[in-house]
């Protein structure tokens, strides 16, 4: 599979007052072209800096990092980020349309523009929003107008930052299904920073785990589920429930107090999951009694 994205030895110390401090150390890692890959670590372990360092916000100490072929050195113009902040990153005095439109304004005419975010509102299930303000839309559908600018850009990588972690459970399962049919729709290349081990490896093609900081990788673990998944049964599969364990394991085993931290957080964040599940699976049950 040909690398979309290639991080090579990438690390880096920020200079304070009160001295250096090293946040990632010899980072090294691709995401091949259509692939989706999450990365799970520590809160604290250097998420935001490797992501700050794909966009071109950070420059490196070491190492580097390329987009498809392209050496980083800068904002990259073909890279798209949708943030956990929905609310912060939409216009609220655009329209729907005109959010999705906005990044498009320099590269394409009108009419293009507004067929691109016509199609992109298409995909996640807005069509019918366009002429909507942010504020008329519940958080999951303002986070699917996001998604849609950042699709209607058409990037080389998609670069999400624990998109989801601020809609309720029911809103997340639909979202996290969104972006599974849009990957496999557009083979849109993605990377996914998540706290959330069971949303890892429900999404992921791949999951890297990373260290305690400074973050670097002890884990580039293969999801080996069917591309087409569900959130009662493929959370349900032996697979599944084994590579959850796996994952938490790795972020735990001989791993100081913040890590063991995340993943207590994570068993019960996984009980909260199954209780939703369970309810979803009544609801279920009772539409088909009532049918
Ligand atoms: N501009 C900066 N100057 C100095 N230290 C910084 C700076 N930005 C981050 N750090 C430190 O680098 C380490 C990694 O921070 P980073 O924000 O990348 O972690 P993170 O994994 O994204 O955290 P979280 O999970 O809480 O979002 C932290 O110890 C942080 O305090």
């Amino acid at each position: 599979m040909t690398a979309m994205l290639d991080v090579a030895g990438l690390g880096h110390t920020y200079q304070a007052k009160d001295g250096a401090h090293r946040a990632i150390d010899g980072l090294t890692f691709t995401v091949g072209a259509g692939e989706l890959v999450c990365v799970v670590g520590p809160s604290g372990c250097g998420k935001s800096t490797l992501l700050r360092t794909i966009c071109g916000l950070v420059k490196p100490t070491e190492g580097g990092i390329s987009l498809h072929g392209n050496k980083i050195d800068g904002v990259p113009e073909d890279l798209a980020v949708v943030f956990q902040d929905y609310s912060r990153s939409l216009f609220p005095w655009l329209s729907v349309q005109r959010n999705v439109e906005f990044p498009l304004r320099r590269s394409l005419g009108r009419k293009q523009r507004r067929a691109r975010a016509a199609e992109a509102l298409e995909l996640v299930g807005l069509a019918k929003a366009v002429g909507k303000y942010p504020w008329q839309l519940s958080g999951g559908m303002q986070q699917r107008v996001s998604i849609a600018r950042a699709l209607a850009y058409q990037p080389a990588l998609l670069l999400m930052d624990e998109p989801f972690a601020s809609v309720d459970a029911q809103t997340r399962f639909e979202l996290e299904d969104l972006l599974l049919k849009v990957k496999r729709e557009q083979n849109t290349t993605v990377l996914v920073v998540t706290h959330d081990i069971d949303e890892s490896v429900y999404l992921g093609d791949r999951v890297l785990v990373l260290s305690n900081s400074p973050a670097s990788v002890v884990a580039d673990l293969r999801v080996d589920l069917p591309g087409v998944r569900d959130q009662i049964t493929t959370r349900e599969s032996d697979a599944f429930v084994t590579l959850r364990g796996e994952v938490a394991r790795l972020l735990n085993v001989g791993r100081p107090t913040a890590q063991r931290k995340v993943a207590a957080e994570a068993a019960v964040a996984a009980k909260w999951a199954e209780a939703e599940r369970a309810a979803l699976r009544e609801a279920h049950a009772e539409d088909h009694a009532t049918n």
